[in-house]
């Protein structure tokens, strides 16, 4: 058996990895997460290493900043994919809600028609990184097929009359998250399939990204890490040059810790070293089969030109 303290500088490595990778998700900077929690950037850098024993109140800041629960911060066994969904949903739910769903998983009565309905198909979702051609490649998509392009942050944007940057300088993450989940229903009680490109980060909103995997075909736009800086940079936000290789790093921390969740996209396209157009032409080729496949049921095009 390990000696306790061999155990428990493994807790705290595994913890110090954890927080990083919800950091990640959540796509902060440890300057960012300092100056939410009130924490300082150099203890946050030696709870990540592991060498921090964390008080538990500094932990629930850490959280409270993360807009993530203090138990996501924990090192866990649990491995399955929905079970973070599971947990919002329950949280949520209504006493007669809980009532049925314990009924359901006890194996009790019969699922009702809800449950048993298949989610209905609302049209293509880019997933990926900021530069990964979400708002490029799906506007030209969009054109070819002949469908809306909707971008979910400007839909937030119209609905609330701020910016993103406001409304997460005024709210933080979970007032964003928050308005991204409302923006999300109102284009799913719409009728028509769209392209719909989303945020980078909305892979870290468990119940948000579980409706956007049931709702659309959804594929992760894939790129190196040097490529999504290079295309950030191309566009003019020269941000991340203040600081070359910590902005690198971040990248590389948010991408890695973001990767699991991406992968689980019913595509990928990996858009590596390749031109816009023929990332473009590979995309449509992509969502070809898809569109034959509903077209029956939705009046569809048959085949993407
Ligand atoms: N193979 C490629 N695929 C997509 N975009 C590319 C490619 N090569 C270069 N680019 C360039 O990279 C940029 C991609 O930016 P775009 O705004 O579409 O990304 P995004 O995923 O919407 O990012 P954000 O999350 O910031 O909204 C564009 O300027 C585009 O011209
Ligand atoms: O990658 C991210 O973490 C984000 C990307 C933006 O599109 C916004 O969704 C928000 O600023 C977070
Ligand atoms: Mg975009």
């Amino acid at each position: 058996m390990a000696e306790p303290d061999d155990t428990d500088a493994g807790f705290l490595l595994d913890l110090g990895q954890h927080v990083r990778t919800m950091r990640g998700r959540r796509g902060m900077s440890r300057k960012v997460l300092a100056k939410v929690s009130g924490i300082s950037e150099r203890y946050i850098a030696q709870l990540e290493s592991g060498k921090g024993n964390v008080s538990i109140m500094l932990l629930r800041r850490i959280s409270g900043a993360l807009a993530t629960p203090l138990e996501d911060l924990l090192p866990s066994q649990e491995t399955s994919a929905d079970w973070p969904v599971i947990r919002d949903l329950v949280r949520r739910a209504t006493p007669v809600q809980i009532a049925y769903a314990k009924d359901v998983l006890a194996g009790l009565g019969s699922p009702g028609d809800g449950a048993r309905r298949e989610a209905t198909f609302h049209g293509i979702a880019l997933i990926g990184l900021r530069g990964a051609g979400k708002s490029t490649l799906g506007k030209m998509l969009a054109d070819s097929i002949g469908w809306s392009f909707v971008e979910l942050n400007r839909e937030i944007e119209r609905q609330n009359g701020l910016s993103v940057s406001e409304i997460i300088a005024l709210y933080g993450q979970e007032g964003f998250r928050r308005m991204e989940q409302t923006a999300l229903t109102r284009l799913l009680a719409r009728g028509a399939p769209v392209v719909l490109a989303t945020g980078g980060g909305i892979v870290s909103e468990p119940i948000t990204f579980d409706q956007i995997l049931k709702s659309f075909y959804t594929i992760w736009l894939k790129a190196e890490p040097e490529e999504h800086m290079a295309r950030v940079r191309g566009q003019g936000d020269l941000r991340p040059m203040a600081d070359d290789r910590a902005a690198m790093q971040e990248l590389r921390t948010i991408l890695q810790s973001r990767e699991p969740l991406y992968a689980r996209a019913a595509g990928v396209l990996d858009t590596a070293g390749l031109s816009v157009d023929a990332a473009a032409r590979r995309l449509v080729a992509m969502v070809a089969p898809v569109l034959s496949r509903e077209a029956g049921a939705f009046g569809l095009r048959e085949e993407a030109p």
